[in-house]
């Protein structure tokens, strides 16, 4: 197969979704690999450390989408790289459609099939190719957050973890799954007061046993939330319904009783954010205040830390490249529950039952649409 990757062009975004040690597998395969001149510059990775590795170096993207039938990228397409899709092509990203009708549009009328990064599953409950970058901007969400409480930032003059003899902040985590506990790790290490809601018991259970006693955990409710969020100085919002629009937990009147100057960091804004007030920002620009409230809600966090989430992401979605490319995205999918669940848009149809039900379109399981291919018996 033909594999490309674009150079990322996103704001301040450095990942980029092959290394040299993925082009490497793929060609000893028997694949070809097109890679976009400097794709890999802004963290380190030279043209000439691709075409060691084997892969072709094209000038630019349009090059890049014309020749290959596979497309591996790290972030969802942006508006100027709509029309280079075309009909029949697989897209392998990070999408986050629910809340993003305009590229949801984009995808159906450009006829390619594309699967979403965050919605791939591992059969037990996880998502392995978000997990990586959860890893990442959990603990990044702190930094981010403890920069953000700087007077000269904006936030209420807070040490995160104070000194002796005056308190430390308090840090109110919403959602204790893979950024909640990475959030709660670096809070907890920095000497931050610690409290993580969930609405999962087990999972509150398995983080009270983790963390034994460093940090308290909450059963979310509007009630509760609201509470905790009278004392916080720096809220992480980390809530996923997979592959749906957060649920806005924090709302707007709920910012009347927190104190002026606290942070609320949104992670969850890739899927719409789940503070009412949220949206979406960048890099160049991570911060606004709201009745007197700092929000980060940067959608592309682990961009900041280029070069670790790049090697971080491409360890996990190798395999599923290396998949994908061999037999093909229909055997793939066929073979592998788990890589199907990625399936989000295919051939002009919408494939993921939380996009189609959120954005109106009518829901095309993805068994169905892999019916031209599928052989009674031989797939799981
Ligand atoms: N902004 C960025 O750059 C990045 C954003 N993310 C986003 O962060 C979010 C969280 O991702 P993960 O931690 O990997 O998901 P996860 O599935 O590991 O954890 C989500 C947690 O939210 C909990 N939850 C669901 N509804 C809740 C509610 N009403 N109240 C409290 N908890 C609730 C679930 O029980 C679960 O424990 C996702 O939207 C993901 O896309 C992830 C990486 C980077
Ligand atoms: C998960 C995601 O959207 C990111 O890493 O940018
Ligand atoms: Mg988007």
């Amino acid at each position: 197969m033909r594999i490309g990757t674009p150079k990322e062009i996103k704001n301040h975004e450095y990942r980029v979704g092959l290394t040299p040690a993925g082009v490497r597998e793929l060609c000893a395969r028997g694949h070809e690999v097109l890679i976009q001149s400097q794709a890999g510059a802004g963290i380190g990775i030279r043209d000439e450390d691709y075409q060691r590795a084997g892969a072709t170096v094209l000038a630019d993207a349009a090059a890049v989408y014309a020749a290959a039938e596979m497309i591996v990228k790290v972030k969802e397409p942006q508006p100027s790289e709509f029309p280079l899709l075309r009909p029949e092509q697989l897209l392998f990203t990070y999408l986050h459609l629910a809340p993003d009708p305009t590229q949801t549009r984009a995808l159906v009328d450009s006829g390619c099939v594309a699967i979403a990064y965050e919605t791939v599953s591992d059969g037990r409950g996880g998502l392995p190719l978000l997990a990586p970058m959860s890893e990442v901007a959990g603990r990044l969400s702190i930094q981010a957050g403890a920069h953000a409480m700087e007077k000269a930032q904006g936030g209420n003059g807070v040490l995160l973890g104070g000194v002796p003899g005056v308190p430390p902040a308090q840090v109110l985590i919403i959602g204790g799954g893979v950024v909640g506990y990475n959030a709660a790790k670096i809070a907890v290490g920095m000497g931050a007061r610690v409290s993580i809601a969930d609405r999962s018991l087990a999972r509150l259970n398995w983080l009270d046993t983790v963390f034994d006693g460093r940090l308290g955990t909450l059963y979310s409710t509007a009630d509760a939330i609201d509470q905790a969020l009278a004392t916080a100085d720096l809220v992480i919002g980390a809530v996923l319904v997979a592959g749906a629009a957060a649920p806005k937990l924090v709302t707007r009147a709920m910012l009347a009783h927190m104190k002026p100057g606290t942070v609320m960091v949104d992670v969850a804004i890739d899927q719409g954010g789940c503070f009412e007030t949220s949206h979406a920002t960048t890099h160049q620009n991570p911060t606004f205040v709201v009745d007197g409230i700092v929000h980060y809600c940067v959608a592309n966090m682990p961009g900041a830390v280029a070069r670790t989430s790049t090697f971080a992401l491409t360890n996990a979605t190798l395999p599923y490249v290396l998949a994908l490319a061999d037999k093909g995205y229909q055997r793939a999918l066929l073979d592998d529950a788990g890589l199907r669940e990625g399936l989000n848009v295919h051939l002009g149809r919408v494939t993921y039952r939380a996009v189609a039900e959120t954005l109106g379109y009518e829901y095309l399981p993805a068994m169905d649409a892999l019916k031209p291919w599928w052989v009674p018996g031989t797939m799981v």
